[in-house]
């Protein structure tokens, strides 16, 4: 479970994220909002790139906010961007591996690593480096390394954007099972509402880096000021 207090960001005279509190507590929530809302600002926050000028973010009843950015990996936070971080000159299991050594003791890395390629259909690429992967497998190795190690809570930004549909629904059904797999919490931003429509059962809208709509996806999403704000409707 996600609790966030009062949250304040500030860069200069800018304020991305203002007066945000929410709980977040289905196993995938969506985060969406108009461009520049404040939603890469908000996982900035949660793994510890940015530090807010206030209030408090909890995950499962710890704070959050007091570990930096590696002991909040090494307490089971995950994050994908929005350009994937695929080290080229690896081959798709070391660059699982890189991450398994920075988080885990050393007898279970491999076993571990095993696990997320079967678990996002990597193992029959898992000797290929990363310069030879297309898009897709690019983007599976982002969900592989989330899944390396025990995750408590993984950040999804934008993981479906520039795949086919067919690619996004596979990307889709693997995000679908990481709740059961790994037991872990998944926040998925995406522009794409089909896609937080068919994972999310409960999303957060910010507007102008505050909250404009929380609950259940189907009651948000007909929300009239979210369709005015977000949807583009009159
Ligand atoms: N480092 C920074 N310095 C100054 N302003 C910033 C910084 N990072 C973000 N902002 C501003 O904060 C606001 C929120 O940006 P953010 O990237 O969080 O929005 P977003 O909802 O993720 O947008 P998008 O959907 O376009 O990715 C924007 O006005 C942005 O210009």
């Amino acid at each position: 479970m996600i609790e966030i207090s009062d949250l304040l960001v500030e860069f200069g005279g800018v304020r991305p994220i203002s007066d945000l509190s929410a709980k977040l507590t289905a196993p995938i929530s969506g985060l969406i909002g108009p461009n520049g809302a404040g939603k890469t600002t908000l996982l900035n926050v949660l793994s510890g790139f940015v530090t807010p000028s206030h209030g408090k973010v909890r995950l499962n009843g710890a704070d959050l906010l007091r570990l930096k950015p590696l002991q909040r990996v090494r307490a089971g936070l995950r994050r994908s961007f929005q350009t994937e971080q695929v080290v080229e000159d690896l081959t798709v299991r070391d660059n699982l591996i890189a991450i398994a050594d920075n988080v885990m003791h050393v007898g279970h890395r491999y076993e571990s690593v095993d696990k997320a390629l079967e678990f996002t259909g990597l193992a029959s690429v898992a000797e290929s480096s990363g310069s030879a992967l297309n898009l897709f497998q690019r983007r599976m190795v982002e969900l592989g390394k989330c899944v390396v190690g025990k995750p408590k809570l993984i950040l999804l930004d934008e993981p479906a954007a520039g795949l086919t549909d067919e690619e996004s629904a596979r990307l889709r059904e693997c995000v679908l099972n990481i709740p059961d797999a790994y037991g872990a919490q998944v926040l998925v931003i995406d522009h794409d509402v089909d896609l937080i429509r068919a994972m999310c059962s409960e999303t957060l809208v910010l507007d102008y880096g505050k909250k404009l709509a929380l609950g259940p996806t189907e009651e948000v999403l007909e929300d009239p000021d979210v369709r005015r704000a977000y949807l583009g409707e009159l």
